[in-house]
């Protein structure tokens, strides 16, 4: 097996063979995510009717779950690929959007981490939240800094026993021994919506790639968007201009690159 120890290593292996992801993600998120996973090399599928998504996650390399406009139906068919998934040892991540916000939510994401997620990607506020604590968050925007989800992230990886990701203006990722932080990106994510569910996807993505090393597969997604995201702010005029200055950046971002300017610390 070739090397891929390292973010550039990662990203270039999974432009070798790009990885099907299976992303059932919200009607907000479905476009840009499916672009930045085509950007950064993986290929993207939005499959998430009940009748399918089962089937779907068999042949999938990795499944993405995001609650983001959750439904009834939809609920139906996160099940069904979470449990295919699990079933088949594939890698399923969860974005656990606004779960705090309405009963609806809360109960779909209890019964979604009853079907345990390899990875739980969310900002701060949603983290806080899902490992018991009280969160400032507003809808889908964080209000809290991720060094205050910290702790509930360790404890919420160790209780599912899953990597958790916290993401933020310094990203923190944890399975509950390690941790690690990710530096980098810009002011301008939070302000172009559902970055955050498209980075979700490409966690997958990594982790379709790298099945062997979860850990390290998120800190290299993470790594890849903290790089792009400083490229794409270079000249971006304002939030929509960073948005497809964005995809370009993802999408010419080399291994050697990566690997020379992500910055990855010790926590
Ligand atoms: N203030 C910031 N500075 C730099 N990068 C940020 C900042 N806020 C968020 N990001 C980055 O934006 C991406 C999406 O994260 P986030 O905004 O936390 O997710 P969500 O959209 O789910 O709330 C991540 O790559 C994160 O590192
Ligand atoms: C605005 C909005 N409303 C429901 S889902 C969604 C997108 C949220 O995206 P992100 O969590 O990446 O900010
Ligand atoms: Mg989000």
């Amino acid at each position: 097996m070739q090397n891929r120890t390292t973010p550039g290593a990662m990203l270039k292996a999974m432009r070798e063979k790009p990885p099907l992801v299976q992303c059932i993600t919200n009607y907000v998120a479905m476009n840009i995510a499916a672009n930045v996973l085509l950007a950064a090399g993986a290929s993207p599928a939005m499959v998430h009717a009940a009748e399918e998504a089962g089937e779907f996650a068999g042949i999938a390399s990795a499944l993405t779950v995001n609650i983001g406009t959750l439904s009834t139906q939809w609920l139906d068919g996160m099940q069904a690929a979470a449990k295919a998934a699990a079933s088949a040892g594939k890698p399923w991540v969860l974005d656990p959007v606004a779960h705090y916000a309405t009963a609806f939510r809360r109960n779909a994401v209890a019964d979604l981490l009853a079907l345990k997620p390899t990875i739980i990607r969310g900002n701060a506020s949603e983290i806080i939240a899902l490992a018991g604590g009280e969160s400032r968050g507003q809808g889908v925007d964080s209000r809290d800094p991720v060094d205050e989800a910290e702790e509930s992230a360790r404890r919420l990886a160790e209780r599912q026993q899953a990597i958790v990701a916290v993401t933020g203006a310094v990203d923190f990722v944890t399975d509950g021994q390690r941790a690690v932080r990710v530096h980098g990106g810009s002011v301008l994510m939070p302000r172009v919506t559902a970055l955050g569910c498209s980075l979700t996807c490409l966690v997958g993505a990594f982790a379709a790639t790298v099945p062997e090393d979860m850990f390290g597969a998120t800190v290299a997604a993470l790594a890849t968007f903290a790089v792009a995201g400083e490229d794409a702010a270079l000249g971006a005029a304002g939030p929509g201009s960073f948005s497809w200055r964005f995809l370009d950046a993802l999408s010419a971002l080399d291994a050697e690159t990566l690997d020379a300017r992500a910055r990855i610390s010790a926590a």
